[in-house]
């Protein structure tokens, strides 16, 4: 009996792409996750780890990032056309590349302001007791991005700091918001268009030296706008984008090119409260 070596492929899964293009003050927003496989005569180093015809996953994901920045990123499908053919034309031992993209959409909100395509989901939760009834309304998956107006910087350093300051950085969230009513009688509908366009319209106009203060900003607009808001609470994932550094390659990146962070994420959390609020039932503080 022989053993022997099955069909097999090997490349590179999940490469976060968000391009920023620029046309003066307004930007434009690829946002791709790109697979990459690749098949051929790969039998070498499957029988005896022999290397010599294994172009490293590592420089697959590094080809994606630059050729975003040298070529630009068009339709999905020209970008995918434009990798699998440079993989196969570059490798003698490779005979098939399959590079499948997943593209998110973006809804524009402003020159540099977008919103993730898709409707956020809305949040009702009641609680009633003998004496007292409290609506709290709310949504989640609100997800935003600024590709400028973002700063952080000015923050204390310590021998296990390492992070960059930076005077323009993406600035992303998955806004989860709820807040508490004044009253259990209100136009609700209403009330939720209206917070949901509060805190949207505060992250687009906000340049924000910080998320927290893109919080507060957001929470506060919403009680000005809202009368029949008491709190909200906000609990706003700071989803990364780091600039991929491409001077490895001779390239400048001027926040152009960016790998969109998954894990870890920094959460800011907070509370904008009116100092004329009815006290809250125990079950807001749960
Ligand atoms: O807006 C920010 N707030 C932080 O607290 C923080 N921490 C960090 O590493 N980056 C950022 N960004």
């Amino acid at each position: 009996m022989a053993i022997v070596l099955g069909p097999n492929r090997y490349g590179k899964a999940e490469t976060r792409l968000v391009r920023v293009s620029r046309d003066g003050d307004t930007h434009s927003l690829a946002d791709f996750n790109v697979g990459i496989a690749l098949s051929g005569d790969l039998a070498a180093t499957h029988l005896t780890g022999d290397n010599s015809g294994v172009l490293p996953t590592d420089t697959m994901k590094n080809t994606v990032y630059a050729f975003a920045k040298k070529h630009g990123v068009g339709e999905p499908e020209e970008f995918a056309l434009l990798l699998a053919r440079h993989f196969v034309a570059t490798n003698g031992q490779i005979e098939s590349a399959r590079v499948s993209i997943e593209s998110f959409g973006w809804e524009r909100l402003g020159p540099h302001s977008f919103q993730r395509k898709g409707d956020c989901t809305r949040l009702a939760s009641v609680v009633v007791t003998a004496e007292q009834t409290q609506v709290v309304s709310g949504l989640t998956g609100l997800v935003l991005l600024n590709s400028t107006a973002s700063e952080f910087h000015g923050f204390p350093r310590d021998r296990y700091t390492t992070l960059p300051e930076t005077t323009d950085r993406i600035l992303a969230t998955a806004v989860d918001a709820k807040w508490r009513h004044m009253s259990p009688t209100a136009d609700f509908a209403k009330s939720f268009a209206g917070v949901l366009e509060a805190v949207t319209t505060a992250f687009v106009n906000t340049y924000s030296y910080s998320l927290q203060q893109t919080l507060f900003s957001m929470g506060s607009h919403a009680l000005h706008q809202r009368p029949e808001i008491a709190e909200i609470r906000l609990e706003l994932p700071n989803k990364h984008h780091y600039l991929v550094d491409l001077s490895l390659f001779d390239m400048a990146n001027d926040n152009e090119v960016f790998i969109a962070g998954d894990r870890p994420y920094g959460l800011i959390e907070g509370t904008v409260v009116r100092d004329d609020a009815p006290p809250a039932l125990a079950e807001w503080y749960l």
